[in-house]
């Protein structure tokens, strides 16, 4: 079946979408106003689950303090001016019952000692810890105008440098809820003593993505009047600068890294790790667990300034790792933002029985044909090899498609991502390596086209939907052979609020037995190879494909050379 035809039957894709300063443009289907209006209303988010709420409270008199402010500056002034445009209206918690009310409205649960109040809003900032104007405008010119919940909570944290654990869904903000107080906290530490916050991700994508938002909010920012704010993506370049020395590792404010190059640096005593002050595990829960437990031991060792502060972060947190943080952390708060374990209420889940491998296929056509299968749509699958295959599939279905996975170069997965986010690429094929963290801001569907290994894993890869205020689509196909391996998706399901039939809560019974299977990873048998094409079909769609693809470029090399010999019109 051509998936292409019928694709563009059902929808158009706003393949206009270009970049804009560099921007990445959020791309989106093109609806008529009617669809739009109904989806609206159909999306309107609860007000619990309103990540990015507009509560506000006209404060008048923090407007006045700030108009009569004889201290500041005629810069400072003028982020004032524009600061109040923006935030004329604004939530100040002050009190202990006001903190209640604030954290009840979004079902936080705060635990610990001597627990900060929250921050109602950004301008809140400003009076409770002298913050950074030009920090706070560099918040407004990316239209971050309100905290998130969880930035409500670990900004103020961090900024009376506790240590915390933080737990909030997908897409809910949790990186500004670091970065923000990071970027204050570097500017206020005035003495040049080499590095002093340190951003670890799992992976290279992610950690790509962090230090992009990160640069984008230390516009302009000075350390001390005197010289900008220096941050660094542990690149492979800048490591092999770092290790023969053509760049002094005193250089750098702020790094980004994955921990295998960042141990790799360390270890050749090309970056000192003991003035590190801020230390942040974002994806902690993958941090901590047997992949890259060591690494991440290795880093927290080489921390030693007896002042660090840590923070761990995740949209997962599974009890023994926060029996790990409660080990290496001092006196720390945990914040839970929802449901723990819970995936984003944004989110409609759905799981769809293939009866076997071959079903799937067939299930994807059937969303495709129902008009389901609206792009952008990521699919995940449990290996490179299934990947690969699933995407040649596709391809020769002429699917706007590619595939991301980690035998790709990096060039490759950088030039993929960012024709998916410009709305060139309408379907990506992926494994785990995208599960978590990338922030593309319009998938509609996210398809388990395998079941995820783990609940955790689940709730990162259909995360990659419905973020911010948006709602999305997750589906997660299984076969028989999944019997078991799906049952802690429907406990996740259930957890986060989605409709589970009767059907489903029998299955969702796990004994035992099959926990420890599930534990053990032995819930989840070998799965047969992915195709529904004869051999010979295969061949010949091959054929055309390269028949195809050999004629465009023909036809490209004729249009240069004629293009190089017609006069110009002058
Ligand atoms: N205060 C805010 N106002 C508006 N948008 C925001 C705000 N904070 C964050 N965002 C946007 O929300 C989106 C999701 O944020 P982010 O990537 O930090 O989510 P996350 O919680 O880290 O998700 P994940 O668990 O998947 O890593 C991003 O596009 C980000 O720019």
């Amino acid at each position: 079946m051509d998936i292409f035809r019928v694709l563009t039957r059902g929808a158009n894709v706003n393949k206009k979408a270009t970049k804009k300063n560099g921007v990445s443009v959020d791309y989106s289907m093109v609806k008529n106003e009617q669809t739009m209006d109904k989806s609206r209303e159909e999306h309107t988010i609860n007000r619990e689950l309103d990540f990015f709420r507009n509560k506000r409270i006209i404060n008048k008199v923090e407007k006045e303090k700030l108009e009569n402010s004889k201290d500041a500056d005629e810069d400072e002034k003028k982020v004032v001016t524009e600061t109040e445009l923006n935030f004329d209206e604004t939530l100040k918690i002050t009190t202990k019952e006001e903190a209640l009310a604030l954290r009840k409205s979004y079902k936080g649960n705060i635990t610990g000692s001597d627990v900060p109040l929250p921050i109602g809003s950004f301008e809140d900032l400003i009076s409770r810890f002298s913050f950074d104007k030009r920090l706070l405008r560099n918040l407004l010119e990316n239209h971050f105008t309100e905290p998130t919940p969880v930035q409500s909570e670990c900004i103020p944290l961090a900024l009376h440098t506790r240590d915390m654990l933080a737990c909030a869904p997908t897409g809910s903000g949790k990186t500004l809820a670091f970065l923000i107080p990071l970027l204050q906290q570097v500017i206020e530490q005035k003495e040049e003593i080499g590095l002093k916050g340190l951003i670890i991700s799992p992976t290279k994508e992610l950690a790509d993505q962090i230090f992009l938002e990160c640069t984008k909010l230390a516009n302009r920012l000075y350390l001390d009047k005197k010289r900008p704010l220096q941050i660094a993506l542990l690149s492979k370049s800048l490591s092999s600068k770092l290790k023969n020395k053509v760049i002094s590792d005193k250089k750098y404010d702020i790094i980004i890294s994955t921990p295998l190059r960042l141990i790799d640096v360390v270890k050749n005593e090309a970056l000192d790790l003991s003035t590190v002050k801020h230390l942040i595990f974002d994806e902690a829960d993958k941090l901590f667990d047997k992949t890259f437990v060591e690494q991440t031991d290795d880093i927290l060792n080489s921390c030693s300034d007896p002042s660090l502060r840590k923070a761990m972060f995740s949209a997962t947190i599974p009890s023994n790792v926060e029996e790990i943080a409660q080990t290496i952390m001092m006196d720390p708060i945990r914040v839970i933002i929802g449901h723990k374990e819970a995936a984003n209420a944004n989110i409609e889940q759905k799981l769809i029985f293939c009866g076997n491998e071959e079903g799937k296929l067939i299930a994807i056509k059937q969303l495709v044909q129902q008009g389901e299968f609206r792009p952008p749509v990521i699919i995940f699958l449990e290996s490179i090899t299934r990947a690969k295959a699933l995407y040649h599939e596709l391809m020769y279905d002429n699917l706007n498609v590619d595939v991301i996975h980690a035998e790709r170069t990096p060039i490759q997965r950088n030039k993929i991502i960012e024709k998916f986010k410009t709305g060139e690429l309408w379907c990506l094929i992926t494994t785990d390596v995208l599960a978590r963290g990338i922030d593309f801001k319009g998938v509609n569907l996210v398809i388990n086209y395998d079941v995820p290994r783990t609940a955790q894993a689940y709730v990162h890869r259909i995360g990659r939907t419905g973020r911010g205020n948006r709602s999305g689509k997750a589906v997660t196909f299984y076969t028989k052979e999944d019997s078991i391996a799906v049952k802690p998706i429907v406990n996740v399901m259930k957890q986060s609020g989605a409709e589970v039939s009767a059907w489903m809560e029998k299955i969702a019974k796990i004994s035992k037995k099959e926990k420890q299977l599930i534990k053990n990873g032995q819930a989840h048998k070998e799965r047969k190879q992915i195709s529904t094409v004869p051999k010979i079909e295969k061949q010949k769609k091959k054929r055309k494909f390269e028949m195809i693809e050999a004629s465009k470029k023909r036809k490209l090399m004729e249009n240069s050379e004629t293009s190089k010999i017609e006069p110009t019109e002058e």
